[in-house]
C-alpha cells in the first residue's frame, strides 16, 4: 500500500520544498497537497508533476485558520484515504511583522549577537487580527486548527497496529516568556507568533502523552531562518537582494541561516526517514547548514522550565497557574 503524507501550506516555501524533495525520495507516495488558496496549490502541484511526471499528487482545499474549513476538509480525507503516515504542520503566518531597528543594532553590538540572528529575540514583533471565528489569528492559524485537524483525523492517524507522525514547523522564535497559559491566544502581547510556536512544541509533547501507545507519534522542527514569503513579508525584497552576501557570510557564524527552503526542509525530511520510536518527544528537531553549505538535522532538548510545565499543566492545573503567577517574568 502506498503511504499517505498530507503537507500543510505546501504551495509555497519550506511545505512546498519538503514535497520536492519527499517525492525525489519515495515516487510512491500519495502526496496531499493542504492548501487554502487552490490556484496557487494547482501551480503547486504541476511544479511538483514537472520534476515527478509518474507522482500521485492530490490538492485538498483547506483554510486551517478556519475551524469551519478543517471539519470540511477532514471530513473529505477521511472519504479519500484508509491510511495517513504523515501528516507535516507546516502552515504558518506572521502578520504585519515590525522590525525594531534600534534593538537590533544594540543587540548587533552585544554579546547577545549570534542569539539575535538565530531566534529575533527582542527585535520582532506582529499586529494580529482576529478571524471570522472571532479567535486571533496567529493562534487560530499556526496552532489551533492544526490541532483540531489532528483531533479530527485521529480515527486515521491511530489504527491499531500503524504507526503514522505528526510533525509541526515549529521556529527559534517559540519563546516561553511570549507564552501564558492565562492568555493562550495571546490576545495581550505583541508576539503572538512566538506563542504560537511555543504552544505548538508544546502541544507536540502533550500529542506524544496521550497517542504513542496508538502508534502516533508528534515531533516538532525549526528550519531556521528561510527565505520565503514569510520573511519577504518581514523586510522590502530588494533590501534581502541588497544584504543576501551578509546573510551568506553570517552563516559562517551561526548554522541556522539555512537560507533556502530546501535546506530549510531538512529535518522535515529527515524526520520522516526515522522510526517514530527512536526519536526523542522531548526533542526540538533543527535544521542547520555549515559555513560550507551542508545540511544536517539536531536536537535540542526542550528546557528544563519547559518540561516542568507540561508535565504540571498536563496532571495538575492547579498547581501550573500558581507557578505561573509564582514566577516573576512568566507572565
Ligand atoms: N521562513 C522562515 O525563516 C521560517 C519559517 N517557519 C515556519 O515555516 C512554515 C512555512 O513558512 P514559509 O515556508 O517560511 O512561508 P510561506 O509564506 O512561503 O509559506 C506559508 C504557507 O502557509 C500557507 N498558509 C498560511 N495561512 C494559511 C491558512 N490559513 N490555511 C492554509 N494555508 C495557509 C501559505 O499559503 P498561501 O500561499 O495561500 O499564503 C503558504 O503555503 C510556517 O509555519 C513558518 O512559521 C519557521 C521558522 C523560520
Ligand atoms: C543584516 C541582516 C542579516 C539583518 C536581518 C535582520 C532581521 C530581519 C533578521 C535577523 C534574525 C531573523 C529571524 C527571522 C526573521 C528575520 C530576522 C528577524 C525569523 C523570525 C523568521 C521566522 C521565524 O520563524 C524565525 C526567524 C528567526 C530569525
Amino acid at each position: 500500500m502506498r503511504k499517505v503524507v498530507l503537507v500543510t501550506g505546501a504551495n509555497s516555501g519550506i511545505g512546498l520544498a519538503l514535497c520536492e524533495r519527499l517525492l525525489a525520495h519515495d515516487g510512491q507516495i500519495q502526496l496531499c497537497l493542504a492548501c487554502r488558496n487552490m490556484q496557487r496549490a494547482e501551480a503547486a502541484r504541476l511544479a511538483l508533476l514537472a520534476s515527478h511526471p509518474e507522482s500521485q499528487v492530490a490538492l485538498l482545499q483547506l483554510d486551517v485558520g478556519s475551524v469551519r474549513s478543517v471539519f470540511q476538509a477532514a471530513k473529505e480525507v477521511k472519504l479519500r484515504y484508509n491510511r495517513l503516515d504523515y501528516i507535516y504542520l507546516n502552515a504558518g503566518i506572521m502578520p504585519n511583522p515590525q522590525l525594531d531597528i534600534k534593538a537590533f543594532f544594540k543587540g548587533l553590538f552585544s554579546s547577545n549577537v549570534i542569539n539575535m540572528f538565530a531566534t529575533a529575540e527582542g527585535i520582532l514583533t506582529q499586529k494580529d487580527n482576529i478571524n471570522s471565528d472571532g479567535m486571533q489569528e496567529v493562534f487560530a492559524t499556526n496552532l489551533f486548527g492544526h490541532y483540531l485537524l489532528v483531533r479530527e483525523l485521529e480515527p486515521l492517524l491511530c489504527q491499531p497496529d500503524s504507526i503514522s507522525q505528526v510533525i509541526w514547523t515549529s521556529s527559534s522564535n517559540a519563546r516561553r516568556s511570549a507564552f501564558s497559559l492565562e492568555d493562550i491566544q495571546h490576545q495581550q502581547g505583541t508576539e503572538p507568533y512566538s506563542s504560537s510556536k511555543y504552544a505548538s512544541d508544546l502541544v507536540s509533547v502533550a500529542l506524544n502523552r496521550r497517542h504513542n501507545h496508538q502508534g502516533l507519534y508528534s515531533s516538532v522542527i525549526c528550519p531556521g531562518l528561510v527565505m520565503t514569503n514569510m520573511t519577504y513579508g518581514i523586510l522590502p525584497s530588494f533590501f534581502w537582494s541588497l544584504i543576501m552576501p551578509i546573510m551568506w557570510l553570517i552563516r559562517i557564524f551561526t548554522n541556522t541561516f539555512t537560507l533556502t527552503p530546501y535546506n530549510g526542509a531538512e529535518a522535515l525530511f529527515w524526520l520522516s526517514l526515522q522510526k517514530p520510536e527512536s526519536l526523542d518527544p522531548l526533542a526540538k528537531y533543527h535544521s542547520l547548514t555549515s559555513g560550507l553549505g551542508k545540511n544536517y538535522t539536531q536536537p535540542h532538548k526542550v528546557s528544563e522550565e519547559t518540561q516542568y510545565l507540561i508535565s504540571s499543566s498536563l496532571t495538575q492545573p492547579q498547581q501550573k497557574r500558581n507557578y505561573i503567577k509564582l514566577t516573576p517574568g512568566l507572565q
